[in-house]
């Protein structure tokens, strides 16, 4: 796993934007051989999302052979309920750059067959030949996308019952009731994620310390499933000084030379 700590969370999302950046212009998309990008929503990446679109607004990147597919969504919101992801992901990143309506993917949590939805959900990023990059946040207790704890870690895309840790952190979004949150929501699963080239995982604040410790200090267990990433071939953890602080110093130093190194030998993000 690469650990990448950084000096602040607006370093995150700059440092985040140019990497995916960086991919889609090295991989030169077509629209016979797209990028796949698999997308998260919540408060940590957002300032990525207006990194990107920056960078978009300026010519360094198009998204018109960029296919997407989101980690999530509620159960029984409408796409255009603003607590939606359907209506974040719109709102907040593609109505503001120039993604074509037809290469976004996101799980329809209104809709009668779940399983049906989720199997398709499945069959259509293999159709693609797998995510090239799968950007994620993490929650306070270690999950990734909705993959709450103790979910199985080959899960793949299905129906998940939210935990009250996560009913209580979302409730923000909810006018701080908890009852309004939604108690189900689709979701990719461990396997999933696991199967993308590149897995590249935001932390940033001091309520995901405990996440990032268990997920570069802890054992592999689904208790954390952000902990999974340790089995990934290529997956990058980039977080900002609070969510390093359960780290051990030892681990930090470690990560923070490798980074100054492949700063000033290789030049690059
Ligand atoms: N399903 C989402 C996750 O994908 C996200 O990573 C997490 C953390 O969100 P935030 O970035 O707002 O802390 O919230 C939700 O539970």
């Amino acid at each position: 796993m690469r650990v990448v700590p950084l000096n602040s969370c607006d370093d995150v999302a700059l440092w985040s934007a140019k990497r995916i950046i960086n991919k889609i212009n090295t991989f030169q998309p077509t629209p016979e051989k797209p990028f796949v990008l698999g997308l998260p929503t919540g408060g940590t990446p957002l300032k990525t999302y207006k990194k990107l679109i920056e960078f978009y607004n300026k010519g360094i990147v198009s998204f018109k052979n960029v296919v997407t597919f989101n980690m999530d969504e509620y159960v029984g919101l409408e796409k255009d309920n603003p607590q939606s992801y359907h209506y974040f992901m719109h709102h907040n990143f593609f109505s503001k750059i120039d993604i074509l309506p037809e290469n976004i993917n996101l799980l329809d949590g209104m809709s009668k067959n779940h399983e049906e939805v989720c199997l398709n959900y499945e069959k259509k990023i293999k159709s693609y030949g797998g995510i090239h990059l799968f950007l994620g946040g993490v929650g306070t207790d270690g999950h990734i996308a909705f993959n709450e704890p103790t979910s199985s870690l080959s899960s793949r895309t299905r129906i998940k019952t939210l935990t009250e840790e996560t009913l209580i952190a979302n409730s923000r979004f909810f006018e701080n009731d908890i009852n309004k949150v939604p108690k189900y929501a689709l979701t990719i699963g461990v396997g999933t994620l696991l199967d993308a080239e590149e897995v590249m995982i935001l932390a940033t604040g001091m309520n995901k310390a405990h996440a990032v410790h268990a997920a570069v200090e802890g054992s592999v267990n689904h208790l954390w499933t952000v902990s999974a990433l340790q089995l990934h071939k290529k997956s990058i953890l980039v977080c900002d000084p609070e969510a390093t602080i359960e780290l051990k110093v030892k681990t930090l130093n470690y990560f923070k030379k490798l980074e100054h190194d492949q700063l000033t030998t290789f030049k690059e993000v």
